[in-house]
């Protein structure tokens, strides 16, 4: 990374504030630390304390400038219409989960049977599952399982939370989050009498190599290491997949016997959603019950793209770069 002219610094300090030349470190350029400042500055005004705000103001411009995520320093991330509240130890909610929660959210109202019933497995914040329960029409069913006690805590801090904003009105709604491993063998009598509507997941899928190389330092210092890679060996080895698949082949083990009429699978991009896709047709009980495959893009309005891979052909919905697969029962995708 280049290191930023001592000249930027002065501008940084001279015409926005101060505190800007600590957080210019991490934002790098003079827009981008304007705003996070405006952020920080309205996070104090919307919040008491009997700390100073301007001792405050500094403490988090400070931890900013270690390279802690913003979102961990305000302790909030939008999503959707929810505030959810972020803690060290369980994964921030990024944008492209938010977006295509939306887009599965606007699927779901157009083909809603008269109550929906979602499993969201590796739920983390709850946020795909709150933000599922925001957008449809009660009465939905909602269970959110990870196997990080913190993870829970934090989804259920979130129902709270977002409860008493307005922000969801629960009933007739329900949802519940539970923590379990989903290589439990006792997973699957907990969950089966129910028909589920839609299986859905953002699990670990970094390779390890990938992790050390290419994530971010903000993401490999202060993020958990568990939401990310799947240190899952014995699984890798039973399952007969790359390490960073294992999860997919767990996820599709389950939708084979759970059989949701849609199931939807978070990746890491093109290549891994194809060897997800690749898992699916080799399989003929998987490949018979989710005969429609899409993959989804970052931004995934309904525009199709149609690419060959070997013997299939795969649409491809919106633009940007590939981020999920999405399988489904019927042709209503
Ligand atoms: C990529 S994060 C996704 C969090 C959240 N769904 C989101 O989209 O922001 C993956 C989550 O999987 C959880 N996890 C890791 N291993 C798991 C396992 N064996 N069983 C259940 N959850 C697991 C982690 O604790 C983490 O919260």
């Amino acid at each position: 990374m280049p290191r930023l002219r001592p000249s930027l610094f002065w501008a940084a300090r001279r015409d926005i504030s101060p505190f800007a030349a600590l957080l210019l470190q991490v934002c790098r350029d003079l827009p981008s630390t304007a705003n996070e400042l405006r952020w920080i500055r309205e996070h104090i005004a919307s919040t008491s304390s009997l700390v100073p705000s301007k001792l405050r103001l500094w403490k988090m411009c400070e931890k900013r400038a270690k390279g802690v995520p913003l979102q961990y320093v305000l302790g909030t991330q939008p999503f959707g219409g929810l505030e959810i509240k972020c803690r060290p130890g369980v994964l921030i909610p990024r944008h492209e989960t938010e977006a295509y929660t939306t887009e599965l959210a606007q699927i779901l109202l157009r083909q809603t049977p008269t109550r929906l019933s979602i499993l969201d497995l590796c739920t983390g914040t709850g946020c795909i599952a709150l933000g599922l329960l925001s957008l449809l029409p009660p009465p939905v069913h909602v269970h959110g399982i990870d196997i990080s006690p913190i993870a829970i805590s934090l989804a259920n801090t979130n129902l709270d939370h977002n409860t008493r904003l307005g922000l969801l009105a629960p009933q007739p709604s329900s949802i519940h989050f539970t923590q379990a491993d989903i290589f439990s063998p006792s997973l699957l009598p907990s969950l089966t009498p129910h028909a589920w509507d839609l299986l859905i997941s953002n699990p670990p899928y970094i390779s390890r190599g990938a992790f050390a190389r290419e994530t971010a330092r903000a993401v490999r210092n202060y993020e958990p290491r568990l939401a990310l890679v799947p240190d899952r060996d014995d699984e890798t080895a039973g399952l007969g997949c790359a390490s960073e698949d294992v999860f997919y082949a767990r996820l599709l083990q389950l939708a084979g016997v759970l059989t949701p009429r849609r199931a939807f699978f978070e990746a890491a991009g093109i290549e891994q959603a194809v060897r997800v896709i690749n898992m699916v047709k080799g399989d003929a009980r998987l490949s018979g019950l989710y005969p429609q495959v899409e993959i989804w893009r970052d931004n995934p309005h309904k525009e199709y793209e149609v690419q060959r891979f070997g013997d299939h052909e795969v649409p491809f919905r919106g633009s940007g770069g590939a981020r999920a697969v999405y399988l489904c029962q019927s042709d209503q995708l």
